[in-house]
């Protein structure tokens, strides 16, 4: 009994020894990781006392995957506008923003007696609304005489007008947009233009009218000199499935417009739209940049059109601006933007007469599908209301 009650005291003391020695290095472990953990806040992200004292960013940070997730999602494309129902759309607009002009010279026509202060009037209505002074004692001139010959005759004073604007407008010049090249190569259209015209609107919008149209078409983001621009560009094309070609910031508008070009001979598109920077510095560096660009793109199909993008609101300014690029560049067709914030439609007479250029499209909106061909008796009867 005393042999065995000396090993059962013995196995316990072992035991108890054993115990005291495990308390021992757990105690020691813990002692050793607590301070490892309370000197970085980055891996104790569960600790309460550390939380409060996070910054602004630290809290945001969890929202990040989520975000991340979401992006490989694919994006779900626009579907542009059909083209009658965006043409009805625009030219009611056309009509709120110009019938003043035609409400105000309907009205002094169809006085009793026109006398030359009614005439006078007429010319004034003209000038203020950007006719220009030719065109406008041109239309003076033929409404004096068709009024007295023709007046109180079978045709009304309103149809004199509309006959005589229509012709003003010239419907004679052909204002269909040269997008098809030749030999299976795609159009390639040019957009100049000085900055805030709406240049990289309207390179946005004719996209989606193509998209619209089912053509295939690549943008060239050749306004290099402002990031955002290009920027601006790609949201346009990534909302309707448009691929846009373009280059790290202040790289050569040339290069950039190359690789559209050749993306667009290479894939097969219908058409390449390359917008370009309008700085107006001075007319030789626009000049060296446009001349530039276009000897580049024509290394690898011939440009088939150069839009001339000018704000309607600019007036005499505009005008000015015109000039210039039609000095520099060979401009075939000009787009008149904001339209809709300018009761002064008569530039669309003084522009073409400048440059004798028909314009060939008119911005109506911000909107991404308020761009419009324009049509010389559509637009002549949004003016007459
Ligand atoms: N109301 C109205 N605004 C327009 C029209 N076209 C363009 N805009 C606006 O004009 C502003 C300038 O347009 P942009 O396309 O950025 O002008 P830009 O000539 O390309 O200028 P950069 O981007 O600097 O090259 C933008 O706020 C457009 O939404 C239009 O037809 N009507």
């Amino acid at each position: 009994m005393d042999f065995l009650g000396d090993w059962l005291l013995l196995i316990i003391a072992i035991l108890l020894v054993g115990v005291a020695v495990v308390v021992g290095l757990v105690g020691s472990r813990r002692r050793k990781t607590a301070p490892q953990r309370g000197t970085t806040d980055v891996i104790a992200p569960t600790e309460p006392t550390e939380a409060p004292e996070a910054p602004p960013e630290a809290v945001a940070a969890p929202e990040a995957p989520v975000e991340v997730e979401e992006a490989p999602a694919p994006p779900v494309l626009e579907k542009p506008e059909g083209t009658a129902s965006r043409l009805v759309r625009l030219r009611q607009r056309l009509s709120r923003s110009q019938s003043g002009l035609g409400k105000g010279l309907l009205a002094l026509l169809s006085r009793d007696r026109l006398d030359e202060d009614t005439w006078e009037d007429i010319e004034d209505t003209l000038l203020t609304a950007d006719v220009g002074v030719a065109p406008t004692q041109e239309l003076v001139e033929k409404l004096r005489t068709r009024l007295r010959v023709e007046g109180g005759g079978s045709a009304s004073p309103r149809e004199v007008l509309r006959e005589e604007l229509v012709s003003l407008v010239d419907p004679a010049m052909d204002r269909r947009l040269g997008i098809s090249g030749d030999d299976g190569k795609p159009g390639v259209v040019l957009v100049v233009g000085v900055n805030g015209a709406g240049k990289t609107t309207t390179v946005g919008k004719i996209g989606r009218i193509l998209v619209a149209e089912d053509r295939r078409a690549v943008l060239g983001a050749a306004d290099t000199f402002r990031a955002a621009a290009v920027e601006q560009l790609a949201t346009w094309g990534e909302r309707v499935g448009v691929p846009v070609i373009r280059g790290p910031e202040g790289s050569d508008p040339a290069s950039v417009a190359f690789e559209a070009v050749k993306q667009g001979v290479d894939g097969s598109y219908d058409v390449v739209l390359v917008d370009t920077a309008g700085r107006l510095q001075n007319k030789a560096g626009l000049m060296d940049e446009l001349g530039k660009v276009k000897r580049v793109i024509e290394k690898q199909a011939p440009v088939t059109e150069v839009l001339l993008v000018l704000d309607a609101t600019t007036g005499q300014n505009g005008m000015i601006q015109a000039r210039v690029f039609s000095e520099v560049v060979d401009v075939t067709g000009i787009v008149l933007t904001k339209l809709d914030g300018s009761a002064k439609g008569g530039i669309v007479v003084a522009v073409q007469r400048e440059l004798g250029v028909p314009v060939k499209l008119v911005g109506l909106g911000e909107g991404p599908d308020d761009l419009a061909p324009f049509d010389p008796e559509a637009f002549v009867d949004a003016l007459l209301g």
